[in-house]
C-alpha cells in the first residue's frame, strides 16, 4: 500500500480536497478483482461546487465514498483541510440517493438529531431545524413521520437534515435522482442558492449533464471503468443561476459539448468490452 501523504503532511495548506494517485480495487488486488478507480488525481478547490459525471459504473460513487472516508483508501491519498482522510469525520457529510431517515422520528426530530450529533447548541437547534425544513418546502410537515410522506418529501427531509449541519465538505451521490422533474428543478435552484449563501466545498455525483452544468463551477468527466479523470471542464456561467440559466446559449452549448464527451467515454467502454 502506498500512501501519497505522510503524517507530516497534515500541516500542508490544503483548502479544498486534494486527491492524489487514488486507485481502488474491489474484491482483491490479485488480478481477479474489479478495478473501479485507476490513478485518480484531482484538486477540488475550496468552496467549489464540483460535479462528477461519467458512464455508469465508472467509479463516481467509489470516489465519493473514499473522500467521505466510508471506504478505506488502498492506494494514494486524499487530503482535506482537516488532514489526510482516514475515516468518516464531522467535516464531511454525505447525502445518498436513498436516504435513511429514522422511521420512528418525525421530520423535525430527524433534522434535530443531525444538529445534536453535530453538537449545535440546544438553543440554536430548533431555529435551524425550522429554517431548513422551510427551505426544502416541508413547512407544515414537521410532526409527520417518514411513512406519512411521499418518497420525494422523505428525500427533502433528509437533505434538510444534512444541510442544516452546514458541513465544510458536502458529498452528494445523485441526491435528486428519484425526485420528479419539477421538484428536482426546485431542489437544484435551492441547493445552488444555499451554497452561495453558505459556501462550502461540494462534490456532486450525477448522471444528468444538465444538472451538472446548472449546479457546478467545474465538472470532472470520468472514463469508463476503471475510472480515470478524462476531462475537467470549467463552467463559465454567471454565479447566480435560475430559470434564465436554462435559456443561456452558453449553458446550452456547454451541456451539448459535455454530453458528447460523456457519450464518447460510454462508447469507448462498449468498444472496450466493459
Ligand atoms: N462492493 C463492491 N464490490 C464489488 N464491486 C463493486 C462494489 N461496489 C462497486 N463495485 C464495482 O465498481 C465499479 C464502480 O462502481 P461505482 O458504484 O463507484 O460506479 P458509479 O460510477 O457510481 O456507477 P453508477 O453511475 O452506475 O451509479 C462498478 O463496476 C461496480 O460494479
Amino acid at each position: 500500500m502506498s500512501l501519497a501523504y505522510a503524517e507530516t503532511d497534515v500541516g500542508a495548506a490544503v483548502s479544498g480536497i486534494d486527491i492524489r494517485n487514488v486507485t481502488h480495487t474491489y474484491g482483491g488486488r490479485d488480478g481477479r478483482g474489479v478495478t473501479a478507480l485507476d490513478n485518480i488525481n484531482l484538486d477540488i478547490k475550496d468552496c467549489e461546487f464540483h460535479a462528477l459525471l461519467g458512464p455508469s459504473g465508472c467509479g463516481k460513487s467509489t470516489l465519493l465514498y473514499l473522500i467521505g472516508g466510508f471506504l478505506p483508501l488502498q492506494e494514494g491519498g486524499i487530503i482535506t483541510p482537516k488532514g489526510p482522510v482516514k475515516g468518516p469525520g464531522p467535516d464531511r457529510s454525505i447525502v445518498f440517493q436513498n436516504f435513511a431517515l429514522f422511521p420512528w422520528k418525525t421530520v423535525e426530530d430527524n433534522v434535530l438529531y443531525g444538529l445534536k450529533k453535530a453538537k449545535i447548541a440546544p438553543e440554536e437547534r430548533a431555529r435551524k431545524a425550522q429554517e431548513y425544513i422551510d427551505l426544502v418546502h416541508l413547512t407544515g410537515f414537521e410532526k409527520s413521520y417518514p411513512s406519512q410522506l411521499s418518497g420525494g418529501m422523505q428525500q427533502r427531509a433528509a437533505i434538510a437534515r444534512t444541510l442544516a449541519i452546514d458541513p465544510r465538505i458536502l458529498l452528494m451521490d445523485e441526491p435528486f435522482g428519484a425526485l420528479d422533474a419539477q421538484t428536482r428543478r426546485v431542489m437544484q435552484e435551492e441547493l445552488r442558492a444555499i451554497w452561495q449563501r453558505s459556501p462550502k466545498t461540494v462534490v456532486f455525483v450525477t448522471h444528468d449533464v444538465q444538472e451538472a452544468v446548472f449546479l457546478a463551477d467545474r465538472i470532472s468527466i470520468m472514463s469508463a471503468r476503471p475510472g480515470r479523470i478524462a476531462h475537467v471542464i470549467d463552467v463559465d456561467l454567471p454565479k447566480e443561476r435560475g430559470e434564465e440559466t436554462l435559456e443561456n446559449p452558453q449553458f446550452i452549448s456547454l451541456s451539448e459539448n459535455i454530453w458528447r464527451m460523456v457519450r464518447e467515454q460510454a462508447v469507448a467502454a462498449t468498444r472496450g468490452g466493459h
